[in-house]
């Protein structure tokens, strides 16, 4: 069921700063920042080649990396994306063994333009985990 690690996300408090970081610092080439409101979030990605980073601001009201970034106001590593075939089927066999999927279960459209899915982070090892069907 599990595919390639798609990408890296770390929630920042200021995308431009996070972003200036690695171009400058790390001579990353980045994308240009992307709004994305239905998940209330702002991203630039970074490919590394191996697979990508993606940075995420708050967008909005009642984002979800809001409470995330309270936590942790430097910013800090917020979730893993994993790339499955076939979300649905993902979601079923997850749910079957007792993970909780988040919201009401229905893939939403990512950055890439494909279905996602999160799943709980009490339920694999502290870590929000990402399923993008590719
Ligand atoms: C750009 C689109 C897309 C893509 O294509 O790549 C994205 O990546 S969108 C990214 C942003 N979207 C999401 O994160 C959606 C899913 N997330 C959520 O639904 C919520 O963030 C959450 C995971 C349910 C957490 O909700 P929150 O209100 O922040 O906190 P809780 O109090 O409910 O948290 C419970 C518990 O979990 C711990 N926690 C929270 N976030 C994380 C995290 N990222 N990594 C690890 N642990 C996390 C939190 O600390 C609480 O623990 P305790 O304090 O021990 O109770
Ligand atoms: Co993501």
């Amino acid at each position: 069921m599990l595919g390639r690690l798609n990408h890296v996300a770390i929630a920042v408090p200021d995308l431009a700063a996070a972003s200036a970081v690695y171009r400058d610092t790390l001579g990353a080439k980045l994308t240009e920042p992307q709004a994305l409101p239905e998940h209330g979030v702002t991203v630039v990605f970074i490919d590394t080649g191996n697979t990508k980073i993606e940075l995420l601001e708050p967008l909005g009201e009642g984002s979800p990396i809001a409470a995330f970034l309270e936590k942790n106001p430097a910013g800090g590593m917020h979730h893993l994306c994993y790339e499955v075939e076939d979300i649905i089927a993902a979601r079923d066999r997850l749910k079957a063994a007792g993970a909780r999927v988040l919201g009401d279960g229905t893939p939403k459209i990512g950055a890439h333009g494909k279905p996602v899915l999160f799943l709980h982070p009490k339920d694999f090892l502290g870590t929000l985990v990402e399923l993008e069907q590719v």
